[in-house]
């Protein structure tokens, strides 16, 4: 990233960015702001307990109990609160994590050079945003003035004192944000480069080595990463300096009301307020006055998560461009009728192994049905793969109603591809059905999942492994991709592999109609899936 496009960037720009992405989260945000703010109330009621317990002490311990009862209650809501609030912070950053993740394959799919850095980092570089700053921004807005309010109540001239020195320390914040963004953002750009440039030149290895260039790359990269180091160093001097900054305002105004309230109690002040304190009032409000200054604490500590997320923005915006962003459907190479497919003395040799598949010819008619047979190793997948451009074609071509392959742009939109492999993203069932057609509604992807033989809730979290599904439901979940999406084309690799004779006879069925008025090509061992095609091709 370039320092021309860094300076180009509009902070209020990213910020509506990042606000729209957190959109398919907003449940959980508001659950995860709701549940921080709750934290207001046994935060008062432990200061309360305290208070009333203190103020019982000369009664004795049967006269402390109640408020010692309350101010435990207090402290384990507060514990319980935290929990879920930092558990639906977490589920937000996952959800709107897996929605751009889902885009950035799907940019990738359609023939986009993504960097790795955006597509690995900048998707990380989300979390701390959604998960930590947002429900503390929601927080910090509302509750200090909530907690100034309720200590008014106690003792006013307390509450004055707060309110206060809220505002050099709201001014600290402020500067301390402005310098942290330049730095987070300058943080990002080298970390790009550091990882641009090693992708570079380990993709370039075999002439590195032939020029002798070991040590001037080495070099290059150890520079890359020296730059990288300086900037992270930069990026946490002002996250130390600006945190040091606030907890001095924040100790100084707790300090300020203890000094006050210790005068009231004493009478020794020096000039004259409206109040008299008593101990259990003095004690409440000491006890309120941390509280004030807790949510802006929190949200200095995330602010960095912030910066960092406004820095990536920019990358990640780049690599989805606001088309990918569109239901699959509608940016296609084909437009909506089946193509005709045209396989002509196709090689595929994978570097320089024995070719896997050798001088392959094959015609198929639009809408036909076609299936591919043969042994093991055969190449079935191999032709299919270079059908999506995933597989090299070493001699020959592929013409797609006419045209090569490498003259179509984004075929990927039109293809709707079930692989032995499915890739899984972070998020939910529902979430990796939708990649295949991302403006599809909730009915569409539960008649997709239904047809793939997927039960179960479309709800349930899976990680990039697949936690939670079988290698027969990961195929499946391929096959409800393919189901989903109204591509014109449509290419299934063993789609009834490891299935019993029922669930096959089933899926075949489904399979059937999924392929009428679209042009299909199938690569199987099964005789049953055969026997469901226009025309058996063995290899
Ligand atoms: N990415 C790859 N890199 C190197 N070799 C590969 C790759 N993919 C496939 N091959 C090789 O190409 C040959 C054909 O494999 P392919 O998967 O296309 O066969 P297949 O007929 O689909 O097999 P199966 O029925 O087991 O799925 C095999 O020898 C395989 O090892």
């Amino acid at each position: 990233m370039s320092t021309s496009l860094l300076a180009a960037e509009d902070p209020r720009h990213a910020r509506a960015w990042l606000r729209q992405q957190g959109r398919p989260a907003r449940t959980s945000l508001l659950r995860a702001a709701a549940l921080t703010v709750l934290d207001a109330v046994p935060a008062v009621g432990f200061a309360a307990g305290l208070a009333w317990a203190i103020s019982s002490f000369d009664r004795g311990p049967t006269a402390m109990a109640p408020g010692l009862a309350l101010a435990l209650v207090s402290l384990g809501t507060r514990g319980l609160l935290a929990g879920h609030a930092l558990m639906a912070g977490g589920r937000a950053a996952g959800e709107v994590k897996a929605s751009v993740r889902a885009s950035v394959l799907e940019s990738l799919f359609r023939g986009r050079p993504v960097p790795l850095a955006t597509a690995m980092e900048g998707v990380e570089a989300l979390d701390g945003r959604y998960a930590r700053f947002e429900p503390a921004r929601v927080s910090a807005s509302v509750t200090p003035l909530l907690m100034i309010g309720v200590t008014a109540v106690a003792s006013p001239v307390a509450s004055g004192i707060l309110l206060f020195t809220l505002i050099p320390f709201a001014l600290g914040m402020a500067l301390a944000g402005a310098a942290a963004a330049g730095e987070s953002r300058r943080q990002f750009a080298a970390l790009s480069r550091l990882s641009g440039l090693f992708i570079d030149r380990v993709r370039a290895l075999p002439a590195v080595l032939a020029f002798q260039a070991e040590a001037r790359v080495a070099r290059d990269v150890a520079v890359a990463s020296d730059e990288l180091q300086r900037r992270t160093a930069r990026v946490l001097r002002v996250a130390f300096a600006s945190s040091a900054v606030l907890e001095f305002f924040s100790a100084l105004s707790v300090a300020l009301v203890a000094l006050y309230c210790g005068f009231n109690l004493l009478r020794l002040l020096p000039f004259p307020v409206p109040e008299t304190l008593d101990l259990g009032r003095a004690f409440f409000v000491l006890a309120l006055a941390p509280e004030v200054y807790a949510p802006l604490r929190r949200l200095a500590a995330a602010y960095h998560d912030r910066q960092a997320a406004e820095a990536a923005q920019h990358a990640l915006e780049h690599a989805l461009p606001a088309a990918s962003l569109e239901p699959a459907g509608a940016q296609t190479a084909l437009g909506e009728r089946p193509p005709a497919l045209h396989f002509e003395a196709v090689t595929v040799r994978y570097g320089s192994s024995p070719p896997a598949v050798v001088g392959f010819d094959l015609e198929i008619r639009p809408g036909q049905t076609v299936v591919l047979t043969g042994a093991s190793g055969s190449g079935k997948s191999s032709l299919l793969h270079a059908l999506l451009g995933l597989a090299p074609v070493t001699e020959g071509r592929i013409l797609v109603d006419g045209r090569p392959l490498s003259e179509l742009d984004a075929l990927a939109g039109s293809v709707a591809w079930a692989s032995q492999a499915p890739v899984i993203l972070p998020g939910t069932l529902g979430d990796n059905i939708a990649v295949a057609d991302r403006a599809a509604c909730r009915r569409r992807l539960m008649a997709a999942a239904a047809a793939a033989g997927l039960s179960g809730n479309l709800d349930r979290l899976l990680d990039e492994r697949g936690g939670g599904l079988s290698g027969g439901e990961i195929r499946r979940l391929g096959l409800a991709r393919a189901l989903l999406k109204a591509a014109p084309l449509l290419l299934l690799d063993e789609p009834t592999a490891d299935l019993d004779r029922d669930s096959e006879r089933a899926l075949i069925d489904v399979i059937r109609r999924a392929a009428a008025g679209r042009t299909t090509l199938i690569a199987t061992h099964s005789a049953a899936v055969a026997a469901i095609a226009d025309r058996v091709v063995r290899l």
